[in-house]
């Protein structure tokens, strides 16, 4: 199978990386910076939990080459949500020779940019649940033992290709799950994602750090309850367990943990703020459910953006 990574960062660089480490044919699609980067220094990932990987020679070719490297199987689209419109016009070849398309991205209203775009049949549902970053000098950090993939038809049929995308998964240490259910389990890494992400930057804190204040612990679980309200309205529920998985969490006074939008506005980078919460204020907003802690947050990392724009960090 022929895999097309679109990106080498925390994504891209982690999952292409570990497929690459397996023996799986990828290729990576990147801007001139990160080219530079890979052929100078190769592909490295840093990881406690699953170990360390380098790969001194990984194909990391450029927009104008993918005409001759075509055709592939799988396009992996590994970009932030910002720059999908760039993103999509450079895996055009790809996706014209046959390949299907699996988005990592966070967030849910990508799929309706690449459905209108492409048709459903060519994308496919996916979702990563990682943490992971990319330092100065191009190096994967792993942060913790997260090396999950969910994907997935989003009609919920096994296909021959979803088949074969997951026996080369399987060929490495990422943990990758096929399901017939892609669609909602988006929707319900949606919910977990949005809270976390909305909660840790509105803060600027850790979920630990927010649960040892006095109302922390219930701001967050609000914020889970609101938001897997908003799944309901849509047509996809969250289980029960679901919700008590996060309610937990939301009370674990020691959690370190933070969005991967709390460690991007706390290195001054671009946030993925209308795309993650301001789509699911909008969609609030639309099905008429009052959520004013939701809108805080998005205003909050608007006047980051605001910020950010004007040098002012
Ligand atoms: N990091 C994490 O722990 C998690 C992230 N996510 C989600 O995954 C998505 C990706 O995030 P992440 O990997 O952290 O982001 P990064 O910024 O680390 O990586 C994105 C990469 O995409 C590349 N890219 C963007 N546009 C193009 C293009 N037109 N051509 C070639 N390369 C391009 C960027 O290249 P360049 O270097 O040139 O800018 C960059 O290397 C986001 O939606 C995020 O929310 C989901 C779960 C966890
Ligand atoms: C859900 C979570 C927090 C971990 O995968 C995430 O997607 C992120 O940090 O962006």
């Amino acid at each position: 199978m022929r895999i097309l990574s679109l990106g080498a960062g925390a994504l891209g660089g982690y999952f292409g990386g570990r497929l690459v480490e397996a023996g799986a044919d990828v290729t990576f699609l990147v801007r001139q910076r990160r080219r530079a980067q890979l052929q100078a220094q190769g592909l490295a990932i840093r990881s406690a939990a699953c170990g360390d990987f380098v790969c001194s020679s990984v194909r990391a070719i450029a927009q104008d080459e993918l005409d001759d490297e075509a055709p592939f199987d799988v396009a992996l689209l590994t970009c932030k949500a910002y720059d999908l419109e760039d993103a999509m016009a450079a895996i055009e070849p790809a996706i014209e020779g046959g390949a299907a398309i699996l988005p990592l991205l966070n967030g849910l209203s990508h799929m309706e940019v690449l459905n209108a775009r492409y048709g459903r049949e060519r994308v496919l549902g996916g979702l990563a649940k990682i943490a992971a970053t990319v330092t100065t000098d191009g190096t994967i950090l792993h942060l913790n033992d997260w090396r999950y993939l969910v994907f997935g038809e989003q009609d919920g049929s096994i296909s021959a290709r979803c088949s074969a995308l997951k026996a080369t998964f399987d060929g490495s240490s990422v943990e990758a799950s096929l399901v017939d259910n892609v669609v909602g389990r988006m929707w319900e890494k949606f919910v977990h994602l949005a809270t976390v992400a909305s909660m840790t930057c509105l803060m600027r804190a850790s979920v630990g750090e927010i649960a040892r204040t006095p109302r922390g612990s219930a701001q967050m679980t609000s914020m889970l309850e609101t938001l897997a309200g908003l799944a309901a309205e849509a047509g996809y529920p969250v289980s029960e367990d679901f919700k008590t998985e996060y309610r937990r969490l939301f009370h674990d006074a020691s959690s370190s943990y933070t969005a991967s939008m709390l460690r991007d506005l706390e290195s001054g980078k671009r946030v993925e703020a209308d795309h993650i919460v301001g789509y699911a204020a909008d969609r609030m907003r639309q099905f008429g459910i009052d959520a004013p802690l939701l809108e805080a947050a998005h205003t909050h990392l608007k006047a980051y953006e605001e910020r950010r724009a004007a040098g002012r960090l």
